[in-house]
């Protein structure tokens, strides 16, 4: 069985955008009220005395939108600085990066994962929702920002929607070239917008690196990252391209994740709702962080069994959460 010890946190569920395939303008969504947020401190002790012991090492911080997280930079130091942690990342959309960046870097944060799902400004405020203008140039100068600042790995996720963002494929993927920057594609998932999704609003992996191996051609690679990407490069690039294929290919037989939602659930399987616990009750109930920790051992004894296994049937069911509720 594979070691399970990368947590991914989501800090806030609410979101500064509405991304169609994730959010979208008028879903109905029960956000979380402020006193039920695992504060700064529960969510530390939790990491301290409940997953540490258990062995995770490697936290990534996601939302909602994790930036909105009141002293985020503050709750990354701490984390990053539990002698035990040896990895920290995020997962931002990055409209509020730019002037955050060096305050994260100092805090102790080294790489970072930014959504990017067009070059083109106006597609791209299509996508996520028309909020006014200059969105676009905001995330790209959060994106330049975070590279002159040393984030390194500097990774770029571009969730691939058919009819909307499918043809800028070969423009994403050049940025690999002259720039160390690492771009993701990932097949969209049907949590969030089946409307949107259709009958098959995925474009496979197979199909987009077959396009670029034709333009430029295409080679294995490494970067280091504790997702489930498959990674290439364009021969002699900076950069690398990487491949997130949950629609099209398995990869829940090497999964070594769970997930914390923002008011204290803990998650075992992104597409199974199965086997779920709430810690933030419990704890606030009083029970001991050692009684808190056998719960989350006997979770991680039947993660195997709860891991997704309808791949098959190539849609995965309705979910009570969202991915902006689960940190995706
Ligand atoms: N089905 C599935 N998809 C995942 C899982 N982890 C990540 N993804 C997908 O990959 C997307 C991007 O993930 P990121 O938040 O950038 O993190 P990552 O790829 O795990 O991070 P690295 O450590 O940099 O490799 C997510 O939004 C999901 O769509 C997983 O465990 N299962
Ligand atoms: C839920 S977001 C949270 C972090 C941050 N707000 C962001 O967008 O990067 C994390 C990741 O989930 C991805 N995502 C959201 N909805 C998705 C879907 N339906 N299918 C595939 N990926 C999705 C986003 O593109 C993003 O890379
Ligand atoms: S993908 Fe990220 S930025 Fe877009 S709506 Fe979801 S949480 Fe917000
Ligand atoms: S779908 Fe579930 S089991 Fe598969 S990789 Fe994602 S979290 Fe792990």
């Amino acid at each position: 069985m594979n070691q399970v010890d990368y947590l991914r946190i989501s800090l806030i569920d609410r979101c500064n955008f509405r991304c169609q395939y994730c959010m979208p303008e008028g879903a109905e969504l029960d956000y979380i009220l402020k006193q039920q947020l695992l504060t700064d401190e529960e969510l530390l002790t939790l990491l301290q005395f409940v997953f540490i012991p258990l062995g995770f090492t490697r936290f990534r911080l996601t939302g909602g939108e994790p930036l909105l997280r009141p002293r985020v930079a503050q709750l990354v130091h701490a984390i990053a600085n539990l002698p035990q942690t040896e990895d920290i990342s995020m997962t931002t959309n990055g409209f509020l990066l730019a002037p955050m960046a060096q305050n994260l870097y100092d805090a102790g944060l080294r790489r970072i994962n930014i959504s990017l799902d067009s070059l083109d400004p106006d597609t791209f405020e299509q996508i996520i929702g028309n909020h006014g203008r200059g969105r676009w140039q905001h995330v790209w100068q959060g994106i330049q920002a975070a590279y002159r600042v040393g984030f390194d790995p500097l990774k770029l996720n571009v969730v691939v929607i058919p009819g909307v963002n499918d043809h800028e494929v070969l423009d994403l993927a050049a940025l690999t070239i002259d720039k160390e920057w690492h771009v993701r594609f990932i097949e969209f998932m049907p949590i969030g917008n089946s409307q949107l999704f259709g009958d098959r609003g995925w474009v496979s992996s197979a199909e987009l690196r077959q396009s670029i191996r034709d333009r430029w051609g295409l080679t294995e690679s490494q970067v280091c990252g504790n997702g489930p990407a498959d990674v290439f490069q364009i021969p002699g690039a900076k950069g690398t391209i990487g491949f997130i294929s949950q629609m099209s290919e398995c990869f829940c037989d090497r999964c070594n994740r769970m997930r914390l939602s923002a008011d204290g659930w803990l998650r075992p399987c992104l597409l199974n709702e199965t086997g779920q616990i709430d810690l933030k009750t419990s704890l606030r109930a009083g029970i001991s962080t050692t009684e808190l920790r056998d719960q989350v051992r006997e979770v991680l004894t039947i993660k195997a069994e709860i891991n997704f296994k309808q791949r098959d049937s190539g849609t995965v069911g309705t979910y009570t959460r969202t991915m902006s509720q689960i940190g995706g």
